[in-house]
């Protein structure tokens, strides 16, 4: 080895270079102290938490606010599903579960679909003019026999009596349309006026509206529909007061034409049969439709073309009332209370309608049935059949 060679470099560098390089091989070989102490700083403090949260395998982690959204979403909209789902069936409620998503679209369908129908069907709701008319005669069991009716789900009628081709036939026919509870095109108008029989006049206004017009014609006992206008009358006329008897209100007697206005069922009849074809006119006794309900009503259906909807689960018999009521527990209950007064706690008649008649006094009751007597055979002879009236008494 050349020691002299390499004292002579070590002799050629002064002592402040020696310094220098002696540092800079202590640099080499132990790494800059500044740069280690960059290196070696403090871990930041949220380095710091996210080392620990990994150190802890068993902490429930929190789930990414994404992913949360998406949660609300879905829980939005199947509670926007919700009352589709009621709608449905149970087997669709219970699919639900197993598929949500296929169920939740099969509900949005049937929503869609339900609303579409639904607005179909407001649209085809309209008051239609009335295809029938109960025409006569008052007391006879008209309401009655609408409220009855009224039950079937092909047939709607006003509450009211609307009186327009007797009274109120200058409002004009639009009105009278107006009038009417809206219906589907399919279903049947029936309203009732039971003074429409009693004017010529009147009937031919009923067939110039629609000479296709189907009447209905209740008629009843005479002496007894006597009895049931005199209680009404009493009421509702000023003239009458409570103090007015049976006889009184006849006339004094049992001849009087007051008597004879209300017994002669066949001149009327006869004008209707005059203005329509019989086959038109449908003439019920209320003895009939008080007693056998459900027979009367088949007829009507039949006479209307109606599919034939009665049974006798519609109505109830009263003992207490004596008379059939609607049966409320059967739904299309709902439908009648639309047409008629009724009693909403028993399904009868309001108070108005099967009054307790009073007795009548044996030689006024003599009077009127052999006053009545000619006009019942001039009716049954028009009809050509015979009501049990006389064999009564
Ligand atoms: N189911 C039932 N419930 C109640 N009443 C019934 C029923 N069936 C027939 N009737 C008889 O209907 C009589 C009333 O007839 P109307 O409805 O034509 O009277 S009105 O002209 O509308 O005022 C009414 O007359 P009154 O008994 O004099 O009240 C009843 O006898």
């Amino acid at each position: 080895m050349d020691i002299r060679k390499n004292d002579s470099v070590a002799l050629k560098t002064t002592p402040r270079q020696q310094i220098k390089q002696i540092v800079s091989r202590r640099k080499e070989r132990l790494g800059d102290p500044h740069e280690r102490k960059s290196t070696s700083q403090k871990p930041s403090r949220r380095v710091q938490i996210e080392d620990k949260e990994k150190s802890k395998p068993n902490q429930k982690k929190i789930a990414p606010p994404v992913e949360l959204n998406e949660d609300r979403k879905t829980l939005k909209q199947d509670n926007k599903a919700t009352p589709v789902s009621f709608d449905q069936d149970k087997t669709t409620v219970k699919q639900k579960k197993k598929t949500p998503s296929v169920n939740l679209d099969r509900a949005r369908t049937t929503l869609k679909q339900k609303i579409k129908q639904r607005l179909n069907f407001d649209k085809e709701m309209k008051p239609r003019p009335p295809k029938c008319l109960i025409v006569g005669f008052s007391k006879c069991g008209t309401s009655a026999l609408k409220g009855f009716l009224a039950l079937h789900p092909d047939i709607v009628s006003p509450k009211k009596e609307i009186d327009f081709f007797t009274n109120y036939y200058f409002k004009g026919l639009e009105w009278y349309r107006r009038q009417m509870p809206p219906s589907l095109a399919s279903q049947l108008t029936i309203e009732k006026t039971p003074e429409y029989i009693l004017t010529p006049q009147v009937l031919r206004r009923i067939r110039d509206y629609n000479s296709n017009m189907k009447l209905l014609v209740m008629v009843r006992d005479p002496i007894v529909r006597l009895q049931s206008l005199y209680l009404h009358e009493l009421i509702h006329k000023p003239q009458y007061s409570d103090s007015t008897t049976f006889r009184q209100w006849c006339g004094g007697g049992g001849r009087t034409a007051h008597v004879a206005s209300v017994v002669d069922y066949a001149s009327h009849i006869r004008d209707a049969f005059g203005v329509f074809s019989r086959k038109q006119v449908l003439v019920q006794s209320e003895e009939e439709l008080e007693k056998f309900p459900i027979k009367v009503l088949r007829r009507i259906e039949s006479f209307l073309g109606l599919r034939p909807v009665f049974t006798k689960d519609h109505l109830v018999y009263s003992k207490k009332k004596g008379f059939y009521c609607f049966n409320m527990s059967k739904s299309t209950f709902s439908k009648a209370y639309k047409s008629v007064e009724m009693n909403k706690n028993t399904g009868c008649f309001t108070a108005s309608k099967g009054r307790p008649h009073q007795r009548i006094a044996p030689n006024l009751y003599r009077e009127l049935v052999a006053f009545t007597r000619p006009y019942n055979r001039r009716l049954f002879e028009l009809l050509g059949r015979t009501y049990a009236w006389e064999n009564f008494r």
